[in-house]
């Protein structure tokens, strides 16, 4: 039994020369990846790991930097592997509106028989804080997060053991009560606003208010271009860098 995760990408949503924040979970050789944003593609291509190679796809919420590769992954799927479909892992809340709000535009295509998400994807739907083990040796758990007001957005823990944070607004308490004291993980990827004020992301002056030994098990993700002129300002955090492997514990 084994697990790593692979960053696909490590950009904010407006990074021009880092891939998407998205990364791809490898479980006794299933792979799985935790969101697919417009970018993902070329990331998976650069490892040459090809769409029917990849099990299924965790949506943490609907912004372009996280679903805008979706449309590209079903359409090689069906058109260029042998009309192979995908697994979509999501809560019904996401499901809800990511087909009428996002995909339909692009794929909504009567005529030859594709009229909603399911002509796409195999739908997973997965409940809000339950672990489920969606393949072998690989749990998540969805835990809802603190990004855009009114829209479902979420952050996960693998194997009750790492935080991956996607999207989220600064949440002490959860770092503290949940990620720290209850499931005791030493692995945190968190996404990471490098300048200004934390409207809907972490800010790195936010990260930097956590006790050294909290900051030391945190991976930083999710950052603009401008990166470089941070490197030795991040207490103990690290950058982790696009196509970077970490090995989880099980
Ligand atoms: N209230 C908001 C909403 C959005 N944004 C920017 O738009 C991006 C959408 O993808 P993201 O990765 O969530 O980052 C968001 C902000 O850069 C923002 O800066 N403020
Ligand atoms: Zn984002
Ligand atoms: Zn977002």
């Amino acid at each position: 039994m084994s697990l790593q995760i692979q960053m696909l990408g490590t950009g904010s949503a407006f990074a021009k020369t880092l891939y998407n924040t998205s990364a791809l979970v490898r479980s006794n050789n299933k792979n799985i990846l935790i969101d697919c944003g417009h970018t993902t593609p070329k990331s998976l291509d650069d490892i040459q790991v090809q769409p029917d190679q990849i099990e299924g796809i965790i949506i943490s919420h609907i912004h372009a930097d996280h679903i805008g590769g979706l449309e590209e992954m079903a359409f090689r799927l069906l058109y260029e592997f042998n009309q192979k479909k995908t697994k979509l892992f999501m809560t019904p809340a996401i499901a809800a509106i990511l087909w009428e709000n996002t995909l339909k535009g692009g794929m909504y295509n009567p005529s030859d028989g594709f009229n909603g998400i399911e002509d796409y994807f195999d739908i997973v739907l997965l409940e809000e804080s339950k672990p489920t083990e969606i393949v072998p040796g690989f749990t998540i758990e969805l835990i809802s997060t603190l990004h855009i007001p009114h829209k479902p957005s979420y952050s996960l823990f693998i194997n009750e053991q790492t935080f991956y944070s996607a999207d989220t607004k600064f949440n002490e308490e959860l770092l503290i009560h949940e990620v720290i004291n209850k499931r005791n993980c030493h692995t945190i990827l968190h996404d990471c606003q490098l300048g200004g004020h934390g409207a809907i992301h972490a800010t790195l002056a936010e990260l930097l208010t956590l006790p050294e030994e909290i900051q030391q098990r945190i991976h930083l993700m999710h950052y603009g271009d401008e990166m470089v002129n941070y490197i030795g300002k991040t207490g103990k955090m690290t950058f982790i860098k696009q196509h970077d492997v970490l090995e989880l514990p099980q």
